[in-house]
């Protein structure tokens, strides 16, 4: 029987702000069923293809992160906030609606040609997945693509990721 993954996301509108319907994963991860088939959703596209490290960003990010590097048999590394990482770290600053923010990933997270997939629970107006991947660029991985449980398509966050491949769950 296959699941119905929409169903188990709650919509709670004007959560931070009024105008936005957040769309809250919880339902989803107390359930171990609907748990178990978003990560065979997300990981699915890259069944069958050689990946060493599956890499994400907190905190959301990780949720799915770890489960997916063990079914597609490779490494975990996550991708931090300033101040988190212990180790030498490569850094990207980015531009948000309001204000800014800056995530950090190990230099030795990815080794040079390492073949990365990049995770994360939601992929609404890109930037977070972009200063993802041009982390991992400096660390000269090659990226596979992109994998999120929910693409809000109508903000168009994809353009932001070209030309990496974007692939997902749920749309809205
Ligand atoms: O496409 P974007 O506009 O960058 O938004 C998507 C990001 O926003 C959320 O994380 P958030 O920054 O709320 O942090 P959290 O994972 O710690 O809740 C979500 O988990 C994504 O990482
Ligand atoms: N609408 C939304 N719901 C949940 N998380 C988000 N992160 C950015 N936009 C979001």
């Amino acid at each position: 029987m296959t699941i119905d993954l929409k169903s188990f996301i709650r919509d709670i509108p004007n959560f931070p702000k009024p105008g936005i319907i957040y769309r809250d994963i919880a339902p989803l991860l107390l359930d171990p069923q609907a748990f178990k088939a978003a990560t065979e959703a997300m990981a699915a596209p890259f069944d069958g293809e050689t990946v060493d490290v599956v890499a994400a960003a907190e905190a959301r990010g990780f949720i799915f992160a770890a489960p997916l590097a063990l079914h597609l048999n490779a490494g975990f590394v996550p991708i931090r906030k300033p101040g988190k990482l212990p180790f030498e770290t490569h850094s990207h600053s980015y531009d948000l609606e309001y204000g800014s923010d800056e995530l950090h990933v190990h230099i030795d997270g990815v080794l040079p040609g390492q073949r990365v997939i990049i995770v994360d629970d939601l992929l609404a107006t890109g930037g977070t997945m972009q200063a993802c991947c041009k982390l991992l660029e400096l660390c000269q991985a090659e990226i596979l693509g992109c994998s999120f449980l929910i693409h809000l398509a109508g903000l168009k966050g994809e353009t932001k990721l070209q030309p990496y491949r974007v692939e997902s769950a749920i749309v809205y």
